[in-house]
Protein backbone atom coordinates (compact mmCIF):
# COMPACT_ATOMS: atom_id res chain seq x y z
CA UNK A 1 0.00 0.00 0.00
CA UNK A 2 1.46 3.18 -0.78
CA UNK A 3 2.38 5.91 2.03
CA UNK A 4 0.85 9.44 2.89
CA UNK A 5 3.50 11.93 3.76
CA UNK A 6 4.22 12.16 7.77
CA UNK A 7 3.48 15.69 7.37
CA UNK A 8 -0.13 15.12 5.76
CA UNK A 9 -0.75 12.52 8.77
CA UNK A 10 -0.14 15.63 11.59
CA UNK A 11 -3.39 17.12 10.13
CA UNK A 12 -5.56 14.12 11.89
CA UNK A 13 -5.65 13.27 16.00
CA UNK A 14 -5.91 10.20 16.51
CA UNK A 15 -6.38 7.97 19.83
CA UNK A 16 -4.90 4.54 20.79
CA UNK A 17 -7.64 2.22 22.61
CA UNK A 18 -6.79 1.69 25.74
CA UNK A 19 -9.10 -1.76 25.94
CA UNK A 20 -9.43 -4.32 23.60
CA UNK A 21 -13.03 -5.18 24.58
CA UNK A 22 -14.79 -2.06 24.11
CA UNK A 23 -14.87 0.94 22.16
CA UNK A 24 -13.50 3.90 24.83
CA UNK A 25 -15.53 6.65 22.52
CA UNK A 26 -18.46 5.97 20.01
CA UNK A 27 -17.24 5.23 16.36
CA UNK A 28 -18.34 9.49 15.49
CA UNK A 29 -16.64 10.53 17.90
CA UNK A 30 -13.13 8.95 17.14
CA UNK A 31 -10.27 10.67 15.12
CA UNK A 32 -9.81 8.67 12.26
CA UNK A 33 -13.63 8.66 11.86
CA UNK A 34 -13.95 12.22 11.77
CA UNK A 35 -11.08 12.53 9.51
CA UNK A 36 -12.50 9.98 7.05
CA UNK A 37 -15.42 12.16 7.28
CA UNK A 38 -13.80 14.93 5.92
CA UNK A 39 -11.66 12.99 3.64
CA UNK A 40 -14.89 11.74 2.01
CA UNK A 41 -16.49 15.52 2.19
CA UNK A 42 -13.71 16.85 0.66
CA UNK A 43 -11.92 14.87 -1.78
CA UNK A 44 -13.84 11.14 -1.71
CA UNK A 45 -17.05 11.57 -3.03
CA UNK A 46 -15.96 13.30 -5.95
CA UNK A 47 -13.13 10.17 -6.98
CA UNK A 48 -12.89 9.23 -10.47
CA UNK A 49 -11.62 6.29 -10.72
CA UNK A 50 -10.11 7.30 -14.36
CA UNK A 51 -8.42 10.03 -12.44
CA UNK A 52 -6.92 7.96 -9.67
CA UNK A 53 -5.68 5.48 -12.45
CA UNK A 54 -4.34 8.36 -14.62
CA UNK A 55 -2.64 9.59 -12.07
CA UNK A 56 -1.24 6.64 -10.00
CA UNK A 57 0.50 4.58 -13.43
CA UNK A 58 1.09 1.61 -11.43
CA UNK A 59 -2.35 1.77 -8.93
CA UNK A 60 -3.06 -1.67 -10.44
CA UNK A 61 -0.07 -3.17 -8.97
CA UNK A 62 0.20 -0.97 -6.11
CA UNK A 63 -3.54 -1.20 -4.54
CA UNK A 64 -3.12 -5.00 -3.99
CA UNK A 65 -2.36 -7.56 -1.55
CA UNK A 66 -1.62 -11.02 -1.09
CA UNK A 67 -1.71 -13.60 1.44
CA UNK A 68 -2.56 -17.67 1.79
CA UNK A 69 -2.82 -18.32 -1.73
CA UNK A 70 -5.16 -15.15 -2.27
CA UNK A 71 -4.39 -12.51 -4.48
CA UNK A 72 -6.05 -9.10 -3.72
CA UNK A 73 -6.73 -6.32 -6.25
CA UNK A 74 -8.61 -3.15 -4.52
CA UNK A 75 -7.12 -0.91 -7.05
CA UNK A 76 -10.64 -0.32 -8.86
CA UNK A 77 -12.26 1.01 -5.67
CA UNK A 78 -12.89 5.01 -4.80
CA UNK A 79 -9.70 5.42 -2.51
CA UNK A 80 -6.58 6.91 -2.50
CA UNK A 81 -3.41 6.28 -0.35
CA UNK A 82 -4.83 8.59 2.56
CA UNK A 83 -8.44 7.22 2.24
CA UNK A 84 -6.47 3.29 2.84
CA UNK A 85 -4.58 5.36 5.71
CA UNK A 86 -7.47 6.66 7.63
CA UNK A 87 -9.52 3.49 6.91
CA UNK A 88 -6.65 1.31 8.63
CA UNK A 89 -5.67 4.32 11.51
CA UNK A 90 -9.85 3.20 12.27
CA UNK A 91 -9.34 0.06 12.51
CA UNK A 92 -6.28 0.76 15.13
CA UNK A 93 -8.58 2.97 16.65
CA UNK A 94 -11.39 0.58 17.04
CA UNK A 95 -8.37 -1.90 18.90
CA UNK A 96 -8.82 -4.64 15.78
CA UNK A 97 -5.67 -6.08 16.46
CA UNK A 98 -6.27 -6.53 20.01
CA UNK A 99 -10.01 -7.79 18.93
CA UNK A 100 -8.02 -10.22 16.60
CA UNK A 101 -5.80 -10.93 19.25
CA UNK A 102 -8.59 -11.71 21.91
CA UNK A 103 -10.44 -14.20 19.62
CA UNK A 104 -7.37 -15.92 18.81
CA UNK A 105 -6.88 -16.61 22.14
CA UNK A 106 -10.32 -17.26 23.33
CA UNK A 107 -11.71 -14.44 25.14
CA UNK A 108 -14.96 -14.46 25.91
CA UNK A 109 -15.78 -12.11 23.03
CA UNK A 110 -19.48 -13.22 22.23
CA UNK A 111 -20.49 -11.03 25.32
CA UNK A 112 -24.33 -11.68 24.70
CA UNK A 113 -23.83 -14.98 24.84
CA UNK A 114 -20.02 -15.32 27.45
CA UNK A 115 -18.36 -17.54 24.92
CA UNK A 116 -15.22 -17.29 23.35
CA UNK A 117 -15.17 -17.72 19.59
CA UNK A 118 -12.72 -20.26 18.52
CA UNK A 119 -13.75 -21.72 14.60
CA UNK A 120 -10.24 -20.67 14.82
CA UNK A 121 -9.14 -23.30 16.67
CA UNK A 122 -10.51 -25.94 14.35
CA UNK A 123 -7.79 -25.68 11.63
CA UNK A 124 -5.22 -25.17 13.46
CA UNK A 125 -2.80 -28.18 12.79
CA UNK A 126 -2.29 -31.32 14.42
CA UNK A 127 0.18 -31.28 17.54
CA UNK A 128 -0.88 -27.56 18.00
CA UNK A 129 -2.03 -26.60 21.93
CA UNK A 130 -4.50 -23.88 22.74
CA UNK A 131 -5.41 -23.48 25.91
CA UNK A 132 -8.22 -21.56 27.26
CA UNK A 133 -9.16 -21.13 30.97
CA UNK A 134 -6.22 -23.78 31.92
CA UNK A 135 -7.69 -26.45 29.35
CA UNK A 136 -5.91 -27.37 26.04
CA UNK A 137 -9.31 -27.38 23.58
CA UNK A 138 -6.59 -29.36 21.18
CA UNK A 139 -7.12 -33.14 21.97
CA UNK A 140 -10.94 -32.89 21.79
CA UNK A 141 -10.67 -30.81 18.13
CA UNK A 142 -7.87 -33.79 17.07
CA UNK A 143 -10.22 -36.76 18.98
CA UNK A 144 -13.21 -35.25 17.06
CA UNK A 145 -11.37 -35.14 13.63
CA UNK A 146 -10.08 -38.46 13.94
CA UNK A 147 -13.49 -40.13 14.40
CA UNK A 148 -14.64 -37.83 11.49
CA UNK A 149 -11.79 -39.47 9.62
CA UNK A 150 -12.53 -43.00 10.50
CA UNK A 151 -16.22 -42.94 10.22
CA UNK A 152 -15.81 -41.13 6.64
CA UNK A 153 -13.30 -43.28 5.47
CA UNK A 154 -15.51 -46.29 6.16
CA UNK A 155 -18.66 -45.04 4.22
CA UNK A 156 -16.54 -43.86 1.10
CA UNK A 157 -14.88 -47.39 0.78
CA UNK A 158 -17.83 -49.29 1.22
CA UNK A 159 -16.94 -51.00 4.70
CA UNK A 160 -19.83 -48.89 6.44
CA UNK A 161 -22.84 -51.15 5.65
CA UNK A 162 -26.48 -50.46 5.78
CA UNK A 163 -28.84 -52.53 7.73
CA UNK A 164 -29.58 -54.74 4.54
CA UNK A 165 -25.52 -55.02 3.92
CA UNK A 166 -25.22 -52.90 0.97
CA UNK A 167 -22.83 -49.75 1.09
CA UNK A 168 -23.82 -46.33 1.41
CA UNK A 169 -24.51 -44.80 -1.94
CA UNK A 170 -26.25 -41.52 -1.28
CA UNK A 171 -25.93 -39.26 2.11
CA UNK A 172 -28.33 -36.70 2.93
CA UNK A 173 -27.18 -33.68 5.07
CA UNK A 174 -30.33 -32.86 7.17
CA UNK A 175 -29.56 -29.51 9.08
CA UNK A 176 -30.29 -25.83 8.12
CA UNK A 177 -28.76 -22.65 8.56
CA UNK A 178 -25.27 -23.03 9.66
CA UNK A 179 -25.69 -26.58 9.68
CA UNK A 180 -26.59 -26.95 5.74
CA UNK A 181 -25.25 -23.41 4.15
CA UNK A 182 -21.45 -24.76 5.11
CA UNK A 183 -21.78 -28.27 4.05
CA UNK A 184 -23.88 -27.41 0.89
CA UNK A 185 -21.46 -24.90 -0.39
CA UNK A 186 -18.32 -26.77 0.41
CA UNK A 187 -19.71 -30.18 -1.44
CA UNK A 188 -20.53 -27.90 -4.44
CA UNK A 189 -17.72 -26.56 -4.55
CA UNK A 190 -15.27 -29.05 -4.11
CA UNK A 191 -17.31 -31.49 -6.35
CA UNK A 192 -14.30 -32.08 -9.09
CA UNK A 193 -12.60 -33.77 -5.26
CA UNK A 194 -15.60 -35.73 -4.39
CA UNK A 195 -16.15 -39.55 -4.71
CA UNK A 196 -18.41 -39.98 -7.37
CA UNK A 197 -20.15 -43.38 -6.66
CA UNK A 198 -21.79 -41.50 -3.36
CA UNK A 199 -24.57 -38.69 -4.22
CA UNK A 200 -24.80 -36.02 -1.58
CA UNK A 201 -28.20 -34.22 -0.86
CA UNK A 202 -29.02 -31.35 1.23
CA UNK A 203 -32.83 -30.84 3.29
CA UNK A 204 -32.89 -28.02 4.88
CA UNK A 205 -36.60 -26.96 4.63
CA UNK A 206 -39.59 -27.95 6.62
CA UNK A 207 -41.80 -28.11 3.54
CA UNK A 208 -42.79 -31.39 3.28
CA UNK A 209 -42.36 -31.19 -0.42
CA UNK A 210 -38.39 -30.67 0.20
CA UNK A 211 -38.41 -33.81 2.09
CA UNK A 212 -40.31 -35.82 -0.45
CA UNK A 213 -38.24 -34.88 -3.71
CA UNK A 214 -35.05 -35.73 -1.64
CA UNK A 215 -36.43 -39.28 -0.82
CA UNK A 216 -38.50 -40.04 -4.22
CA UNK A 217 -35.82 -41.90 -5.78
CA UNK A 218 -33.63 -42.88 -2.75
CA UNK A 219 -33.24 -46.51 -2.00
CA UNK A 220 -33.70 -46.57 2.09
CA UNK A 221 -30.70 -49.55 2.52
CA UNK A 222 -28.13 -47.48 0.66
CA UNK A 223 -29.04 -44.17 2.07
CA UNK A 224 -26.87 -42.22 5.60
CA UNK A 225 -28.79 -39.19 7.29
CA UNK A 226 -26.30 -36.92 8.71
CA UNK A 227 -29.03 -34.83 10.97
CA UNK A 228 -26.62 -31.55 11.48
CA UNK A 229 -27.41 -29.22 14.53
CA UNK A 230 -25.55 -27.68 16.49
CA UNK A 231 -28.66 -27.16 19.25
CA UNK A 232 -30.61 -30.45 18.22
CA UNK A 233 -33.46 -28.16 19.07
CA UNK A 234 -34.32 -26.41 15.78
CA UNK A 235 -37.81 -27.32 14.61
CA UNK A 236 -37.27 -27.73 10.91
CA UNK A 237 -34.38 -30.11 11.25
CA UNK A 238 -35.65 -32.19 14.31
CA UNK A 239 -39.14 -32.55 11.87
CA UNK A 240 -37.14 -33.66 8.79
CA UNK A 241 -35.11 -36.13 11.12
CA UNK A 242 -37.93 -37.65 12.37
CA UNK A 243 -39.80 -38.40 9.40
CA UNK A 244 -36.36 -39.57 7.95
CA UNK A 245 -36.55 -41.84 10.59
CA UNK A 246 -40.08 -42.66 10.12
CA UNK A 247 -39.67 -42.78 6.12
CA UNK A 248 -36.48 -45.19 6.41
CA UNK A 249 -38.24 -47.58 9.33
CA UNK A 250 -41.40 -47.96 7.04
CA UNK A 251 -38.98 -48.96 4.01
CA UNK A 252 -36.57 -51.41 6.10
CA UNK A 253 -39.44 -52.13 8.41
CA UNK A 254 -37.18 -52.80 11.55
CA UNK A 255 -36.66 -50.31 13.86
CA UNK A 256 -32.93 -51.30 14.16
CA UNK A 257 -32.38 -49.85 11.05
CA UNK A 258 -31.80 -46.61 12.42
CA UNK A 259 -28.25 -46.94 14.00
CA UNK A 260 -26.96 -48.13 10.90
CA UNK A 261 -28.90 -44.72 8.82
CA UNK A 262 -28.32 -41.99 10.88
CA UNK A 263 -25.50 -40.12 12.04
CA UNK A 264 -25.61 -36.92 14.53
CA UNK A 265 -23.68 -34.18 14.34
CA UNK A 266 -24.18 -31.78 17.22
CA UNK A 267 -23.36 -29.98 20.78
CA UNK A 268 -26.85 -31.37 22.22
CA UNK A 269 -25.23 -35.07 22.67
CA UNK A 270 -28.04 -36.14 24.98
CA UNK A 271 -30.93 -34.91 22.79
CA UNK A 272 -29.22 -36.84 19.82
CA UNK A 273 -29.25 -39.65 22.01
CA UNK A 274 -32.93 -39.57 22.90
CA UNK A 275 -33.62 -39.12 18.91
CA UNK A 276 -32.32 -42.86 19.20
CA UNK A 277 -28.53 -42.00 17.18
CA UNK A 278 -26.21 -44.68 18.03
CA UNK A 279 -23.29 -42.80 20.40
CA UNK A 280 -21.04 -44.30 18.46
CA UNK A 281 -22.29 -42.27 15.11
CA UNK A 282 -22.43 -38.51 17.16
CA UNK A 283 -19.68 -36.04 16.42
CA UNK A 284 -19.62 -33.39 18.97
CA UNK A 285 -18.45 -30.22 18.82
CA UNK A 286 -18.55 -27.00 21.26
CA UNK A 287 -20.22 -23.75 22.00
CA UNK A 288 -17.46 -21.66 20.86
CA UNK A 289 -17.85 -22.90 17.10
CA UNK A 290 -20.98 -20.49 15.91
CA UNK A 291 -23.45 -22.18 13.36
CA UNK A 292 -22.38 -19.75 10.56
CA UNK A 293 -18.56 -20.62 11.00
CA UNK A 294 -19.09 -24.12 11.36
CA UNK A 295 -18.00 -25.85 8.19
CA UNK A 296 -14.63 -26.82 9.72
CA UNK A 297 -16.13 -28.62 12.73
CA UNK A 298 -17.91 -31.97 12.78
CA UNK A 299 -20.82 -30.21 10.84
CA UNK A 300 -18.31 -31.01 7.99
CA UNK A 301 -18.55 -34.76 8.00
CA UNK A 302 -20.59 -34.71 5.18
CA UNK A 303 -17.92 -32.86 2.91
CA UNK A 304 -15.11 -34.83 4.57
CA UNK A 305 -17.43 -38.05 3.23
CA UNK A 306 -17.22 -36.49 -0.10
CA UNK A 307 -13.77 -35.50 -0.31
CA UNK A 308 -11.64 -37.90 1.96
CA UNK A 309 -10.21 -36.92 5.11
CA UNK A 310 -6.70 -35.89 3.46
CA UNK A 311 -8.64 -33.26 1.66
CA UNK A 312 -10.55 -31.98 4.15
CA UNK A 313 -7.48 -31.73 6.17
CA UNK A 314 -5.90 -29.43 3.09
CA UNK A 315 -9.21 -27.16 3.42
CA UNK A 316 -8.46 -26.96 7.05
CA UNK A 317 -4.96 -25.36 6.32
CA UNK A 318 -6.28 -22.83 3.40
CA UNK A 319 -8.48 -21.86 6.56
CA UNK A 320 -5.42 -21.96 9.29
CA UNK A 321 -2.81 -20.27 6.13
CA UNK A 322 -5.32 -17.40 6.26
CA UNK A 323 -6.25 -17.29 10.12
CA UNK A 324 -2.22 -16.71 10.15
CA UNK A 325 -2.23 -14.03 7.75
CA UNK A 326 -5.17 -12.43 9.48
CA UNK A 327 -3.93 -13.05 12.87
CA UNK A 328 0.07 -11.81 11.38
CA UNK A 329 0.18 -9.76 9.01
CA UNK A 330 0.03 -5.42 9.22
CA UNK A 331 -3.31 -4.11 8.53
CA UNK A 332 -1.97 -2.59 5.43
CA UNK A 333 -1.21 -5.62 3.98
CA UNK A 334 -4.14 -7.66 5.78
CA UNK A 335 -6.80 -9.16 3.33
CA UNK A 336 -9.73 -9.34 5.47
CA UNK A 337 -8.79 -6.52 7.15
CA UNK A 338 -8.78 -4.49 3.89
CA UNK A 339 -11.73 -6.16 2.44
CA UNK A 340 -13.66 -5.33 5.72
CA UNK A 341 -12.61 -1.41 5.43
CA UNK A 342 -13.65 -0.96 2.20
CA UNK A 343 -17.02 -2.56 3.11
CA UNK A 344 -17.02 0.21 5.97
CA UNK A 345 -16.23 2.51 3.76
CA UNK A 346 -18.91 2.12 1.14
CA UNK A 347 -21.33 1.80 3.49
CA UNK A 348 -20.69 4.42 5.76
CA UNK A 349 -19.97 7.33 3.76
CA UNK A 350 -20.75 6.28 0.54
CA UNK A 351 -24.25 5.46 1.47
CA UNK A 352 -24.01 1.75 -0.13
CA UNK A 353 -26.76 -0.71 0.88
CA UNK A 354 -25.63 -3.88 -0.49
CA UNK A 355 -22.34 -5.56 -1.59
CA UNK A 356 -22.85 -8.03 -4.65
CA UNK A 357 -20.68 -11.58 -4.75
CA UNK A 358 -20.00 -12.93 -7.95
CA UNK A 359 -17.99 -16.02 -8.41
CA UNK A 360 -16.48 -16.62 -11.88
CA UNK A 361 -16.85 -20.54 -11.11
CA UNK A 362 -19.72 -22.51 -11.88
CA UNK A 363 -18.40 -24.52 -8.17
CA UNK A 364 -18.99 -21.28 -6.26
CA UNK A 365 -22.75 -20.81 -7.42
CA UNK A 366 -23.59 -21.49 -3.54
CA UNK A 367 -21.16 -19.42 -2.33
CA UNK A 368 -23.06 -15.80 -2.30
CA UNK A 369 -26.32 -17.60 -0.24
CA UNK A 370 -23.78 -19.02 2.56
CA UNK A 371 -21.93 -15.81 2.56
CA UNK A 372 -25.42 -14.09 3.11
CA UNK A 373 -25.92 -15.81 6.20
CA UNK A 374 -21.78 -15.28 7.19
CA UNK A 375 -22.19 -11.53 6.83
CA UNK A 376 -25.70 -10.55 7.61
CA UNK A 377 -26.40 -12.99 10.69
CA UNK A 378 -23.04 -11.82 11.69
CA UNK A 379 -23.11 -7.88 11.54
CA UNK A 380 -26.96 -7.11 10.86
CA UNK A 381 -26.92 -5.52 14.21
CA UNK A 382 -28.51 -2.30 15.50
CA UNK A 383 -27.31 -2.43 19.03
CA UNK A 384 -23.54 -2.27 20.31
CA UNK A 385 -21.77 -4.67 22.22
CA UNK A 386 -22.29 -2.32 25.06
CA UNK A 387 -26.27 -2.19 24.53
CA UNK A 388 -26.59 1.16 23.01
CA UNK A 389 -28.89 1.74 19.45
CA UNK A 390 -25.86 2.25 16.73
CA UNK A 391 -25.67 6.10 14.92
CA UNK A 392 -24.68 4.43 11.49
CA UNK A 393 -25.41 1.91 9.55
CA UNK A 394 -23.96 -2.09 9.90
CA UNK A 395 -24.17 -4.93 7.77
CA UNK A 396 -25.29 -3.72 4.02
CA UNK A 397 -27.48 -6.84 2.04
CA UNK A 398 -24.93 -9.00 0.56
CA UNK A 399 -26.32 -10.87 -2.64
CA UNK A 400 -24.78 -12.42 -6.06
CA UNK A 401 -24.73 -15.60 -7.99
CA UNK A 402 -22.48 -17.09 -10.57
CA UNK A 403 -20.96 -13.66 -12.30
CA UNK A 404 -21.47 -14.65 -15.86
CA UNK A 405 -25.53 -15.85 -15.31
CA UNK A 406 -25.45 -12.59 -13.38
CA UNK A 407 -24.19 -10.82 -16.76
CA UNK A 408 -27.31 -11.77 -18.04
CA UNK A 409 -29.98 -10.71 -15.61
CA UNK A 410 -28.76 -8.00 -12.71
CA UNK A 411 -25.94 -6.49 -14.22
CA UNK A 412 -27.70 -3.86 -16.32
CA UNK A 413 -28.42 -2.37 -12.65
CA UNK A 414 -24.86 -2.44 -12.01
CA UNK A 415 -23.98 -0.75 -15.06
CA UNK A 416 -26.31 1.82 -15.25
CA UNK A 417 -28.72 1.45 -12.31
CA UNK A 418 -29.01 4.49 -10.07
CA UNK A 419 -26.98 3.26 -7.17
CA UNK A 420 -23.41 2.26 -5.81
CA UNK A 421 -23.10 -1.50 -5.78
CA UNK A 422 -19.28 -2.35 -4.36
CA UNK A 423 -18.93 -5.75 -5.91
CA UNK A 424 -16.72 -8.65 -5.52
CA UNK A 425 -15.22 -10.59 -7.85
CA UNK A 426 -14.16 -14.02 -7.38
CA UNK A 427 -11.70 -16.11 -10.20
CA UNK A 428 -9.11 -18.48 -10.63
CA UNK A 429 -6.64 -18.42 -13.11
CA UNK A 430 -6.09 -22.69 -13.62
CA UNK A 431 -9.54 -24.43 -14.89
CA UNK A 432 -10.44 -27.73 -13.36
CA UNK A 433 -12.13 -29.02 -16.50
CA UNK A 434 -9.94 -28.32 -19.29
CA UNK A 435 -12.00 -27.46 -22.34
CA UNK A 436 -11.70 -25.66 -25.38
CA UNK A 437 -10.76 -22.08 -24.60
CA UNK A 438 -13.82 -22.23 -22.42
CA UNK A 439 -11.73 -20.88 -19.40
CA UNK A 440 -10.40 -17.85 -21.30
CA UNK A 441 -13.54 -16.57 -22.32
CA UNK A 442 -15.12 -17.39 -18.67
CA UNK A 443 -12.13 -15.06 -17.43
CA UNK A 444 -11.92 -12.86 -20.22
CA UNK A 445 -15.26 -11.92 -18.98
CA UNK A 446 -14.55 -11.07 -15.13
CA UNK A 447 -11.72 -8.83 -16.27
CA UNK A 448 -13.70 -7.04 -18.63
CA UNK A 449 -16.75 -6.94 -16.09
CA UNK A 450 -14.79 -4.91 -13.56
CA UNK A 451 -13.16 -2.75 -16.74
CA UNK A 452 -16.38 -1.84 -17.73
CA UNK A 453 -17.76 -0.87 -14.31
CA UNK A 454 -14.98 1.09 -13.48
CA UNK A 455 -14.43 3.05 -16.72
CA UNK A 456 -17.80 3.05 -18.67
CA UNK A 457 -18.17 4.65 -21.86
CA UNK A 458 -18.20 8.26 -22.53
CA UNK A 459 -21.18 10.05 -24.90
CA UNK A 460 -17.89 10.79 -26.78
CA UNK A 461 -17.06 7.43 -27.60
CA UNK A 462 -20.69 6.36 -27.73
CA UNK A 463 -20.77 8.85 -30.50
CA UNK A 464 -17.56 7.89 -32.58
CA UNK A 465 -19.67 4.26 -32.89
CA UNK A 466 -21.90 6.39 -35.33
CA UNK A 467 -24.94 5.48 -32.63
CA UNK A 468 -27.72 7.74 -33.72
CA UNK A 469 -28.47 10.17 -31.52
CA UNK A 470 -31.29 9.83 -29.53
CA UNK A 471 -29.83 6.33 -28.50
CA UNK A 472 -26.62 8.11 -26.92
CA UNK A 473 -27.81 8.74 -23.29
CA UNK A 474 -29.30 5.02 -23.07
CA UNK A 475 -25.49 3.84 -24.46
CA UNK A 476 -23.17 5.44 -22.10
CA UNK A 477 -22.10 4.03 -19.15
CA UNK A 478 -20.70 6.31 -16.49
CA UNK A 479 -18.30 4.07 -14.81
CA UNK A 480 -16.75 5.14 -11.34
CA UNK A 481 -18.46 1.72 -9.72
CA UNK A 482 -16.12 0.09 -7.56
CA UNK A 483 -15.06 -3.37 -7.33
CA UNK A 484 -12.59 -5.47 -5.72
CA UNK A 485 -11.09 -8.84 -7.84
CA UNK A 486 -9.81 -12.00 -5.67
CA UNK A 487 -7.43 -13.88 -8.37
CA UNK A 488 -6.48 -17.37 -6.69
CA UNK A 489 -4.53 -19.84 -8.83
CA UNK A 490 -6.45 -22.96 -8.85
CA UNK A 491 -10.08 -23.81 -7.12
CA UNK A 492 -8.73 -26.28 -4.25
CA UNK A 493 -9.50 -27.52 -0.85
CA UNK A 494 -7.12 -25.43 0.21
CA UNK A 495 -7.62 -22.49 -1.55
CA UNK A 496 -11.28 -23.15 -0.98
CA UNK A 497 -10.29 -23.02 2.92
CA UNK A 498 -8.35 -19.23 2.49
CA UNK A 499 -11.30 -17.87 0.43
CA UNK A 500 -14.07 -18.74 3.09
CA UNK A 501 -11.68 -17.23 6.29
CA UNK A 502 -11.23 -14.01 4.10
CA UNK A 503 -14.80 -13.59 4.31
CA UNK A 504 -15.62 -14.64 7.66
CA UNK A 505 -12.43 -12.33 9.07
CA UNK A 506 -13.46 -9.73 7.06
CA UNK A 507 -16.93 -9.77 9.19
CA UNK A 508 -15.36 -9.92 12.37
CA UNK A 509 -13.15 -6.54 10.97
CA UNK A 510 -16.57 -5.10 10.08
CA UNK A 511 -18.52 -5.74 13.37
CA UNK A 512 -15.15 -4.54 15.57
CA UNK A 513 -15.96 -1.01 13.67
CA UNK A 514 -19.05 -1.08 13.94
CA UNK A 515 -19.13 -2.45 17.67
CA UNK A 516 -21.54 -5.01 17.35
CA UNK A 517 -21.35 -8.81 18.88
CA UNK A 518 -20.68 -10.48 15.37
CA UNK A 519 -21.06 -14.10 16.68
CA UNK A 520 -24.78 -14.26 18.36
CA UNK A 521 -28.32 -13.57 16.61
CA UNK A 522 -31.11 -12.70 18.96
CA UNK A 523 -32.52 -11.52 15.82
CA UNK A 524 -34.23 -14.44 14.44
CA UNK A 525 -36.05 -15.56 17.82
CA UNK A 526 -38.95 -13.41 17.80
CA UNK A 527 -40.15 -15.17 14.57
CA UNK A 528 -39.54 -18.72 16.00
CA UNK A 529 -41.63 -18.36 18.86
CA UNK A 530 -44.44 -16.66 17.41
CA UNK A 531 -44.32 -19.41 14.43
CA UNK A 532 -44.32 -21.89 17.97
CA UNK A 533 -47.45 -20.49 18.99
CA UNK A 534 -49.13 -20.28 15.54
CA UNK A 535 -48.63 -23.83 14.59
CA UNK A 536 -51.03 -24.35 17.30
CA UNK A 537 -53.52 -22.04 16.25
CA UNK A 538 -53.45 -24.04 12.77
CA UNK A 539 -53.44 -27.58 14.49
CA UNK A 540 -56.53 -27.07 16.66
CA UNK A 541 -58.85 -23.74 14.88
CA UNK A 542 -60.65 -23.82 18.66
CA UNK A 543 -58.05 -21.80 19.74
CA UNK A 544 -58.37 -18.18 20.03
CA UNK A 545 -56.25 -15.99 17.99
CA UNK A 546 -55.32 -12.74 19.40
CA UNK A 547 -53.02 -11.30 16.84
CA UNK A 548 -53.19 -8.32 14.80
CA UNK A 549 -55.89 -7.44 12.64
CA UNK A 550 -53.71 -8.72 9.59
CA UNK A 551 -52.58 -11.70 10.58
CA UNK A 552 -55.69 -12.89 12.46
CA UNK A 553 -57.53 -12.36 8.85
CA UNK A 554 -54.99 -14.59 7.48
CA UNK A 555 -54.76 -17.40 9.62
CA UNK A 556 -58.41 -17.27 9.52
CA UNK A 557 -58.50 -17.55 5.49
CA UNK A 558 -56.09 -20.10 6.23
CA UNK A 559 -57.88 -21.97 7.98
CA UNK A 560 -61.01 -22.51 5.95
CA UNK A 561 -58.59 -23.09 2.87
CA UNK A 562 -57.66 -26.40 4.61
CA UNK A 563 -60.46 -26.94 6.39
CA UNK A 564 -62.21 -26.89 2.07
CA UNK A 565 -59.73 -29.79 0.91
CA UNK A 566 -59.86 -32.06 4.08
CA UNK A 567 -56.58 -31.83 5.12
CA UNK A 568 -56.17 -29.44 8.01
CA UNK A 569 -55.82 -31.20 11.39
CA UNK A 570 -57.87 -30.30 13.70
CA UNK A 571 -59.51 -27.47 10.91
CA UNK A 572 -62.88 -27.66 11.82
CA UNK A 573 -64.26 -24.66 12.24
CA UNK A 574 -62.51 -20.93 11.67
CA UNK A 575 -62.81 -19.37 14.90
O1 LIG B 1 -27.46 -25.93 14.04
P1 LIG B 1 -28.76 -25.53 14.64
O2 LIG B 1 -28.71 -25.41 16.13
O3 LIG B 1 -29.87 -26.44 14.20
O4 LIG B 1 -29.11 -24.09 14.11
C1 LIG B 1 -29.35 -23.83 12.76
C2 LIG B 1 -29.48 -22.35 12.49
O5 LIG B 1 -30.66 -21.87 13.06
C3 LIG B 1 -30.70 -20.73 13.87
O6 LIG B 1 -31.98 -20.19 13.87
C4 LIG B 1 -29.68 -19.65 13.60
O7 LIG B 1 -30.25 -18.51 13.00
C5 LIG B 1 -28.52 -20.09 12.75
O8 LIG B 1 -27.40 -19.37 13.16
C6 LIG B 1 -28.25 -21.57 12.89
O9 LIG B 1 -27.16 -21.90 12.07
Amino acid sequence: MTTLPARDLKLYRFESPKSAHVHELPLAHKGAWKALERHFRDQGRRFDLHQLFAGHGQRGEIFTAEGAGVYLDYSKNLVNAETMILLVQLARECALPQRIEAMFSGEKINNTEHRSVLHTALRMPPNSRLEVDGEDLMPQVQEVRRHMGEFAEQVRTGAWLGHTGKPIRHVVNIGIGGSDLGPMMAYEALRHYSQREIHFHFLSDVDGAAFAETVRELPADETLFIVCSKTFTTLETITNACTARDWLIAQLGEEGAVARHFAAVTTNIEQAQKFGIDPANMFGFWDWVGGRYSMTSAIGLSTMIAIGAAQFEEMLSGFHAMDEHFRKTPLENNLPALLGLLTVWYTNFFGARTQAVLPYSQYLKRMPSYLQQLTMESNGKHTTVDGDTVAYQTSPVYWGDNGINGQHSFYQLLHQGTQIVPCDFIGFCKPLEQIGNQHDLLMANLFAQSEALAFGKSAAEVRLENTPEELVPHRVFEGNRPSNTILIDRLTPHSLGALVALYEHSVFTQGVIWNVDSFDQWGVELGKALAKQTASQLADSSLPLRHDSSTNALIRRYRGCRSEDGSGGGMAAAS
